[in-house]
């Protein structure tokens, strides 16, 4: 059986984050993996030097070839950039009953440029919230889309709740940008809190870890994985890659995508 995967999200020429990051999760878990760019970024280790959103013709077109011929078992939407691709994208995974959505409510890129308008986090909130089948905020992304501000675990959870009543199945808040050597990632499916503890790894090198996390996460899901057994995973998944990190880059530099399959060699997930 051949799983397929598709990311609606945006290029990063650098290869660490967005389509780049995502394919390479996919093919390292065994998915075949598919895109639809919604905009093209001229990006590195050390920043962001131009983004150049696509026409919406060419967004709902890449859709629609993949839709009728390569039927995705499930689908991740990383950047969208502004109100109009956020509507379109909305509009298109509706028309295609797609179900096994992942959204990741892409905002700020490490180095501060907008991958997200601030005009249209409103629009992201209303069309993507209620068909995320799994929403991956970081802190300061969860704090945006609920309007509070997150600074112990209570409120982590707190802002869980609200997600989760704002129409998310199931909200994956990633613990990176919290505070202390141990990281916390939480799971809330409506009824229960699950949590994944581990080091916190000390190196800059992390560009695209919230991409890969949440890709690893989609594939698993493709596969037909629990949402547990498939954030289980991704959690192994990004620890291997941001610790054995491949120091390329004079910036920020990408996490490794390989590392997982080379330590989990023959095992079969
Ligand atoms: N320094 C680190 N050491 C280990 N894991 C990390 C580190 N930084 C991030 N992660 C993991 O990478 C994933 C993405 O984390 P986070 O930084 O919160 O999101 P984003 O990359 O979207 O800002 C999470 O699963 C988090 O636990
Ligand atoms: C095209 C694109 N998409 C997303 C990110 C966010 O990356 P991160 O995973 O580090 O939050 C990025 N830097 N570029």
């Amino acid at each position: 059986m051949v799983y397929k995967a598709l990311t609606i999200a945006g290029s990063d020429s650098g290869g660490g984050a967005g389509i780049q990051a995502d394919l390479k999760t996919f093919h390292q878990l065994h998915v075949f993996g598919m895109s639809a760019i919604t905009a093209v970024t001229a990006q590195n280790t050390l920043g962001v030097q131009g983004v150049y959103p696509l026409p919406l013709e060419a967004i709902e077109k890449q859709m629609d070839s993949v839709a009728v011929d390569l039927p995705p078992d499930a689908v991740k939407t990383g950047m969208l950039f502004n109100e109009e691709i956020i509507e379109l994208v909305a509009r298109k995974i509706k028309q295609y009953g797609w179900v096994r959505v992942v959204v990741d409510p892409v905002m700020i890129a490490k180095g501060g440029a907008p991958l997200l308008k601030e005009e249209a986090i409103e629009a992201f909130k209303r069309h993507m919230l209620p068909l995320a089948y799994v929403l991956t905020p970081n802190i300061p992304e969860a704090e945006v889309l609920t309007n509070m501000r997150i600074e112990t675990l209570e409120d982590r959870k707190e802002a869980a709740k609200k997600l989760h009543d704002m129409g998310v199945r199931h909200v994956v808040m990633k613990g990176g940008h919290g505070e202390g050597n141990e990281l916390v990632d939480i799971l809330y499916d409506g009824e229960q809190f699950y949590e994944w503890k581990s080091k916190r790894i000390d190196t800059k090198h992390t560009h695209g870890t919230g991409c890969t996390f949440a890709a690893a996460i989609t594939a698993q899901l493709a596969k037909g994985k629990t949402i547990y057994e498939a954030v289980d995973v991704a959690k192994r998944f990004i620890h291997a890659a941001v610790e054995q990190t491949l120091q390329i880059g004079s910036g920020h530099g990408p996490t490794n995508h390989w590392a997982f399959h080379e330590s989990e060699k023959c095992s079969h997930h």
